[in-house]
């Protein structure tokens, strides 16, 4: 692991991100906006939508770039929005673009780490160095590195200029995505991780505690419905999902978030399976970068960075069959 301090790259340990032993995530220090035109309302934020003029920096591994992935997909912008993916491993020089399967280079600034775009971006940059990137080509800079606002912007800003329709952050139910939004970010997408890099027994104990509450929560709203909202498929849904996937291969064995596997709840075992099976969904779940990424970059976890060869879990049978193993 390591940070840019200063526009210099620094390593660091597990240490930079605890604070007495509870994970504290530093915010996204780039929060720009894609509107409709470089002028108008959007004032000093103003990145006009454009075919070809952005580019999306991922990794396969990580549950908040996925969801970048994911939407970038359902809104059919892989011909306006172009993509490169590091490689699996994060070590000494963090993310970069060492050749690998499915890595895909970055033929739009020649990079080969990724702390080098945010030091284009800003070369005093003091910041982690974390995907996702969303880059301009035309102003030479980062819009965002905040994968929320990302899949904002996907979902609306490209609509006048080619996007696929549909709607994943509908008006009328704002209110309720923000709220399960927080709640699932808080004890679930971040609380999987706070358990995990917890520095701590306590820290670590309270951490699982929230992460298996907030999968009662979810199995009982997912008894009745077949998405979060209800019967359409809205960001609330790929927010959890990219955390879902990982669930029983990664943050149960490595992240110590081992009461119950995803397996074993009926509904979110559906549900995960279902959103597994959308077209746009399957091809962007890669196991082998999920599982290669945390087994083997976080050493201080897993110092003999050995990649478990399980679980075997068929995500591709039907959403409606009863689960395969591990039902209680
Ligand atoms: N708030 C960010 C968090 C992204 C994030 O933490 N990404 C991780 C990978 S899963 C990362 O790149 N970490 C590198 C680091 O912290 O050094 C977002 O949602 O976009």
């Amino acid at each position: 692991m390591g940070e840019l301090i200063g526009g210099v790259w620094q390593r660091s340990g597990v240490g930079a991100v605890l604070s007495d032993g509870v994970l504290k995530r530093p915010p996204s220090i780039f929060r720009n906006w894609i509107g409709p035109d470089d002028r108008g309302d959007h004032g000093a934020r103003a990145f006009g939508a454009e075919a070809d003029r952005y580019h999306l920096y991922v990794s396969l591994a990580c549950p908040w770039a996925h969801r970048t992935i994911i939407m970038r997909n359902l809104k059919g912008l892989a011909g306006l929005v172009g993509m490169s993916v590091v490689h699996w491993h994060m070590g000494d020089e963090g993310w970069t673009f060492e050749p690998g399967p499915n890595v895909i280079p970055d033929t739009v600034n020649g990079a080969t780490r990724l702390y080098q775009i945010y030091q284009l971006a800003d070369p005093q940059c003091t910041s982690r160095v974390t995907v996702p990137v969303l880059w301009d080509k035309k102003k030479r800079t980062i819009v965002s590195n905040e994968s929320a606002d990302i899949i904002r912007m996907f979902n609306s800003a490209f609509d006048g200029i080619g996007a696929k329709a549909g709607d994943y952050y509908p008006e009328r139910q704002r209110a309720e995505i923000d709220e399960i939004n927080s709640r699932v970010y808080a004890d679930f997408n971040n609380g999987v991780y706070a358990a995990g890099f917890a520095g701590s027994q306590a820290a670590y104990e309270a951490a699982v505690d929230r992460v298996f509450d907030m999968l009662e929560w979810l199995e009982k709203r997912l008894l009745n419905r077949r998405f979060l909202l209800g019967d359409n498929l809205t960001e609330a849904d790929i927010r959890l999902f990219t955390t879902l996937i990982r669930f029983d291969s990664v943050y149960f064995g490595h992240f110590k978030c081992n009461r119950r596997q995803i397996v074993g709840y009926p509904s979110l075992w559906r549900y995960t399976r279902e959103l597994y099976r959308y077209p746009d969904i399957r091809p962007t779940v890669n196991f082998q970068h999920i599982k290669a990424h945390y087994y083997g970059s976080h050493r201080w976890i897993n110092p003999s960075g050995i990649v478990p060869v399980g679980p075997d879990l068929d995500f591709g049978e039907p959403a409606d069959s009863k689960p395969s193993y591990g039902e209680r």
